[in-house]
């Protein structure tokens, strides 16, 4: 079901939601953090959806043991090391990484911006060693409220040439983007690109002032927009992607089961959705699941898969001149196989 010949691309990826079980072990070791488990076996129910969530806010508890073990810069950098070996280990050609500085300093008080250094420090590390393009995306993360997502933004400032777009994350429901326009207004003049998570947990409303109050060139997930067809229609015209992450959908309760998920009708109605994974490691998934085994049962035909592998590419944060190296890179590639 994935086109070779064009590039695979993951434009809704958290670097903080995939921490691999083995490193959380090893880092926990490390820094002689009591984990709940000594075996990955044992550990994987901690770290990792087993069962489908009761809603957002249970999911996201499950990327707290992630966060917890990094207890240095170092211990930042190796996992957005990592996080570039398993992206291109899943056959992805480009992947935008989106990670929350605050929220990977909390445990141990780590300075924002020394994260923020670390993260992209060891991105640049892997793109030396793995053959993938890579962007930063900077997460506001909502659920620390309007001052500590001041000092994250600040942190993401001072690196303001190394990260490529904005976005907010967390908790929807208790904290809406009303509080975070001023926030979005100096990442746009930053001349960051602008992603919100907005309609998973929260109705059409949120979808709405993301794009109108925040700037939101993309939406992570838009669920809700199903409900409003004039906001549909705006996405479509507006050229305004959806970057859906179909099992995590499912982990957070936001759609009941996959053959429910609005994502066939956001293609067939022309708006630009997508097919991403959100937090890999937790949800024990990868793109080529999403792809080969999620799309299908939410109904997508191989047509639909298509055009969504294409939307990715057209609604990454990359120039045109980009955009087109890509796709002449990978076809080459596929024809040098087929040859
Ligand atoms: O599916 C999601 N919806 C909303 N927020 C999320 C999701 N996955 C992770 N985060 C949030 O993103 C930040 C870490 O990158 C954290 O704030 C985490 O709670
Ligand atoms: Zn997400």
């Amino acid at each position: 079901m994935i086109d070779l010949r064009l590039p695979l691309t993951d434009i809704h990826r958290h670097l903080d939601g995939n921490i691999r079980a083995q490193t959380i072990l090893e880092l926990g070791r490390q820094f002689n953090i009591a984990l709940p488990a000594q075996t990955i076996a044992d550990l994987i129910p901690h770290v990792q959806i087993t069962q489908t969530e009761p809603d957002l806010v249970s999911f996201l508890q499950k990327l707290d043991w992630g966060v917890a073990v990094l207890g240095s810069l170092e211990a930042c950098r190796r996992v957005a090391y990592e996080n570039v070996a398993d992206a291109a280990n899943a056959g992805l050609d480009y992947a935008e990484l989106r990670f929350s500085p605050y929220y990977m300093a909390l445990n141990h008080q780590l300075p924002v911006q020394g994260v923020v250094e670390a993260v992209v420090d060891g991105i640049r590390a892997g793109c030396r060693d793995y053959d993938i393009a890579i962007r930063l995306i900077g997460i506001l993360s909502r659920t620390f409220g309007i001052q500590a997502c001041q000092q994250e933004l600040d942190g993401l400032l001072a690196c303001r040439d190394e990260i490529t777009a904005l976005d907010l994350a967390g908790d929807e429901l208790g904290y809406p983007g009303e509080l975070f326009t001023s926030h979005f207004k100096l990442g746009r003049d930053a001349g960051w690109h602008i992603t919100v998570h907005a309609g998973e947990a929260a109705g059409p409303s949120s979808i709405w002032q993301a794009i109108n109050e925040l700037g939101a060139e993309r939406i992570g997930h838009g669920v809700k927009a199903i409900v409003d067809p004039a906001l549909m229609q705006y996405m479509a015209e507006h050229h305004i992607g959806i970057e859906s992450c179909l099992t995590s959908n499912l982990q957070t309760s936001t759609v009941d089961s996959l053959a429910e998920h609005p994502l066939v009708h956001f293609l067939r109605h022309g708006i630009s959705a997508t097919i991403n994974t959100d937090d890999p490691a937790v949800q024990g998934i990868e793109i080529a699941h999403e792809y080969q085994v999620a799309a299908p049962q939410a109904g997508l035909t191989r047509d639909d898969i298509r055009q969504a592998q294409e939307n990715g590419l057209r609604m990454a944060f990359l120039s045109e001149q980009e955009k087109r190296q890509l796709r002449e890179k990978v076809r080459a590639r596929a024809e040098n196989r087929q040859g």
